[in-house]
């Protein structure tokens, strides 16, 4: 009864006909879940996952569960082919419904998801640019490493791994997006790193509560408050640059030659409306903390594998030999590196389900099921566990798809970049991340530098603690480790770069 007030108070109501996987919870938990009814998909999605497949046999293996925000339809793997290009369903509707993009404070992501896709035609410009940028982000890379990690030698230095990797990605996409002056603005990266976290957080609270008091709630909850300073900050720290680029606009000036990314708003926008500080940051919402992940997963899997750092610095030290420093071509010959990026990827998958999607209007699959229009559609990321696509799923094999890029038509499906409903990292079809490029190239760039620079270690006697659930899988971030500075034969990583 107080579930059925509580459904119709925040309008979250499952869909009618698809079966519901529920996890019984007990003790704490069991109280827990009585205001936070996601809670199980929160902390334990694989078992919500199995419930799932266990309790769908009649609907082809659709079902649907409890998310924080709401209830959403589960597809198998099989149907992510058919509904990958589907116009009725959009990812950027279901984030709109997912972070209450209408409320004040979440302007940044409401941007990104315009029904125009300005943003997502920025940072295609910005991959189209990658060449262009590439000194920028490796001399950032250099300066906010030797930040962290220091420069010397035979000393162990001790570092929340976490805090270190987004803070060095926030100041590269920053770098590379806007420039040096930002990327040393202490505030603005700051705002960098912790938007995307707000926004999560913020959203997380407001779906707990009744939908008619949300936007009177929104004004009061610290972390919604915390929402909008953030994007007050944002428009005043970088309305200086903005009101420069108006008034040349508005004169007829000749526009800048940087590359950045207000050059590149203004080369794809072709008539659009475009607001440069949202977009910027949705930018870095998008990129910082999915990226930092990723690093965060390589240093953590050189420590637990030490054995493998070698033949990984030892390609890295081959390929800027042979290319004379970091040229365009730099990143793709790193075969190794990017086998071992695509190997984490599917050994620890960030999410367990993706492809999210909102339904526009009602679709019909092959097998007959409606996806009820307004729903909320996703799709299992089990075929990185799956034998039949990853033999021995359970091994980590840093090698992997090196062998599989040499086999007949092998090098374009199996790179870290490469999109396919077998590994759904970056999703797929009409919504597949537009940015992936871009992070490949700057996880490149810091690994190298991290891994040819410094030698990795947990902290003697450090219990790596297990990955946390949130929706989605992330490294704990408590997780600590040890760097010391190495002495390299020759610092390739200094040499001229190589256009
Ligand atoms: C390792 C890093 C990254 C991961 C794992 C990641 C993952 C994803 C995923 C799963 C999606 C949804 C795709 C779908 O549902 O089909 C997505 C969308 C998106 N990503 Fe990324 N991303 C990363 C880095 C970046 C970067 C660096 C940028 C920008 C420079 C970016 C910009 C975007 C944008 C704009 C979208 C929305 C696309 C759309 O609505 O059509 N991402 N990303």
């Amino acid at each position: 009864m107080i579930y059925r007030v509580y459904s119709c108070l925040t309008r979250n109501r499952p869909y009618v006909g698809i079966p519901i996987a529920q996890i019984e919870q007990k003790g704490i938990h069991f109280l827990i879940q009585l205001f936070l009814p996601g809670l199980s998909w929160m902390i334990s999605p694989q078992e919500v996952l199995a419930k799932g497949k266990a309790i769908s046999k009649t609907t082809d293996g659709i079902y649907q569960l409890r998310a924080s925000g709401g209830y959403k339809i589960v597809l198998p793997r099989r149907y992510a082919e058919e509904i990958r290009n589907n116009e009725y369903m959009t990812f950027g509707g279901s984030c709109k419904k997912d972070f209450h993009s209408t409320q004040p404070g979440f302007e940044a992501m409401l941007e990104g998801l315009r029904e125009d896709r300005l943003v997502i035609d920025a940072v295609h410009k910005l991959v189209q640019n990658l060449g262009v940028i590439l000194p920028s982000m490796i001399d950032e890379a250099n300066f906010s490493i030797t930040k962290w990690f220091g420069d010397k030698e035979d000393e162990w230095r001790t570092f929340k791994l976490n805090d270190a990797a987004v803070d060095i990605v926030a100041r590269i996409v920053t770098r590379a997006t806007i420039g040096i002056d930002f990327a040393r603005n202490e505030e603005w990266i700051r705002i960098s790193r912790d938007h995307a976290v707000s926004t999560f957080i913020s959203s997380v609270i407001l779906h707990q509560v009744p939908a008619l008091l949300r936007p009177v709630l929104v004004w009061i909850i610290p972390e919604c408050r915390k929402l909008r300073k953030q994007v007050a900050d944002s428009k005043r720290l970088l309305a200086p640059k903005v009101r420069a680029i108006e008034e040349g606009l508005r004169d007829g000036r000749k526009r800048p030659a940087t590359a950045n990314v207000f050059t590149w708003l203004m080369d794809v926008a072709k008539g659009r409306h475009i607001n440069f500080v949202l977009a910027q940051m949705s930018i870095s919402e998008a990129s910082i903390h999915s990226t930092s992940e990723m690093l965060t997963r390589m240093i953590i899997q050189c420590c637990k594998t030490p054995e493998l750092v070698n033949d990984l610095r030892e390609e890295i030290a081959r390929v800027l030999e042979e290319e004379g420093g970091w040229s365009k071509a730099a990143p793709y010959k790193m075969k190794l590196l990017d086998s071992f990026m695509r190997e984490i990827s599917r050994h620890q998958p960030m999410g367990i389900a993706g492809m999210l999607r909102d339904v526009r209007r009602d679709v019909k699959l092959s097998n007959g099921v409606v996806l009820p229009a307004g729903g909320l559609v996703m799709v299992e990321d089990d075929g990185v566990v799956d034998p039949d696509v990853n033999p021995h799923p359970e091994t980590f094999d840093a090698r992997r798809y090196l062998h599989l890029r040499q086999q007949p038509n092998g090098e374009a499906r199996h790179q870290f970049v490469t999109t396919s409903p077998d590994n759904l990292l970056f999703g797929l079809g009409n919504n597949q991340c537009p940015g992936r490029q871009f992070a490949s190239n700057e996880i490149k760039i810091m690994f190298s530098f991290m891994l040819l620079r410094y030698d990795w270690r947990f902290p003697p006697g450090f219990v790596l603690p297990s990955p946390v659930y949130f929706e989605s899988r992330v490294a704990a971030p408590i997780t600590m480790v040890q760097c010391r500075r190495r002495q390299e034969a020759k610092d390739l990583l200094k040499v001229k770069i190589a256009a």
